[in-house]
């Protein structure tokens, strides 16, 4: 029988993380639900911290969480600060998780990453590939930690009847991406490196790697408003993935991200960098089969994004917003 959507209209929403990339966009996405959007800080409360966590959660008793915090990053981050990604990563799933259940939350999303799936993961990858092989070594920290989440909303749900569940976004990009070159993903990174390669008028911009990886890509609001729908329609243990069926190789992307931003220069490899997993495309069969698709192209998600940053972060005159 088709159960009735989870109603958000005049329900407490906890956007956890809302002043990230995800966050803010679901922040703006649910606008239009009607429902107060309820936020706070890491200096009031660090997610990592049980008792703090406890003590908001029955200050402001949310009835629905999207459990959007983490601590997150591109490649090289995910390579080099091993112990901070996998720790709090824990730490603050579990503390949120555990809280809702013990505060009566209605309905919790956790974001788990498309990165928890094998390596060699079978292409496009179903939610059934979860566990059936070795982790990518660059983020394998941080996947345990996201497996982990996973299980948590799928052992919470069976032992003690919570509607937790999860999603997986792929590579997502977008308005309020994080722009430092040593810990961002290869989006922001790229158009701070094409910006500043413009403005410089030099005569190449480096990329890291081979170019050969593929990517799939998700725009960020399109990816909250997946968010949105999956908490409203989808109650069920399994995860679910959340992708745009569109894929790009590195090298393209960053001819895209050249076109976009105006540089016309050559493009060089530091291949000392790693490449991480080849290829990472999600099966997104099943959310399409419960109505939802990603309407936004790469190339018009790239120009608001570049608008974006050009508007908020790299117009303005010496800000300190890259560290290379
Ligand atoms: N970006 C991507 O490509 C992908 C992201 N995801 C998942 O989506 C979710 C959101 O990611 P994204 O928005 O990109 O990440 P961001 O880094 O942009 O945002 C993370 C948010 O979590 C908050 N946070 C982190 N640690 C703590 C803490 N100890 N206490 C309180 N708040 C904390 C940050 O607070 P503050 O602002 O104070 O730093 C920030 O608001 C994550 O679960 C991530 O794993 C999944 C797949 C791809
Ligand atoms: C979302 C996902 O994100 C992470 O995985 P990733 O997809 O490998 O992340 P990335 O965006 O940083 O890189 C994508 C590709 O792009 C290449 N690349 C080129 N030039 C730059 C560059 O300048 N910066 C970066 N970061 N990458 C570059 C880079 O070498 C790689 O081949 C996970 O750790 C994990 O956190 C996770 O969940």
């Amino acid at each position: 029988m088709h159960k009735p959507p989870y109603e958000l209209r005049s329900k407490r929403v906890w956007v956890a993380g809302h002043r990230g990339l995800v966050g803010s966009a679901l922040v703006r996405r649910l606008e239009r639900e009607g429902c107060d959007v309820l936020t706070v800080g890491r200096h009031h409360c660090d997610l990592r911290n049980s008792g703090q966590v406890d003590k908001w959660m029955k200050d402001l008793r949310p009835d629905a969480v999207f459990l959007a915090a983490a601590h997150v990053g591109g490649i090289h981050a995910n390579d080099t600060r091993p112990a901070e990604f996998i720790y709090d990563n824990l730490m603050i799933e579990a503390n949120i998780i555990d809280s809702a259940h013990r505060s009566g939350v209605e309905k919790l999303l956790f974001l788990g990453s498309s990165c928890i799936y094998p390596r060699m993961a079978p292409q496009p990858i179903p939610e059934e590939a979860l566990l059936t092989g070795p982790l990518e070594p660059t983020n394998q920290w941080y996947a345990i930690a996201k497996i982990a989440g996973i299980k948590l909303c799928q052992a919470y749900r069976r032992q003690y009847g919570c509607d937790f569940t999860s999603v997986m976004p792929t590579n997502l990009y977008g308005p309020g991406d994080n722009f430092d070159l040593m810990g961002s993903h290869v989006v922001p990174a790229l158009m701070v490196k094409a910006h500043k390669a413009k403005q410089e008028g030099a005569k190449t911009l480096e990329i890291w790697g081979s170019g050969t990886p593929l990517r799939e890509l998700l725009f960020v609001d399109d990816a909250a408003d997946g968010m949105v729908f999956v908490m409203k329609h989808y109650s069920e243990e399994e995860p679910l993935n959340l992708g745009s069926s569109q894929e790009v190789s590195i090298a393209e992307l960053a001819e895209r991200i050249c076109r976009v931003v105006g540089f016309q220069g050559q493009i060089v490899h530091d291949r000392s960098k790693p490449d991480g997993t080849p290829r990472k495309i999600m099966d997104n069969g099943r959310l399409e089969a419960l109505g939802w698709r990603a309407p936004t192209s790469i190339d018009d998600g790239l120009a608001q994004t570049y608008r974006w940053y050009v508007e908020n972060i790299g117009s303005v005159r010496g800000a300190p917003v890259v560290h290379a």
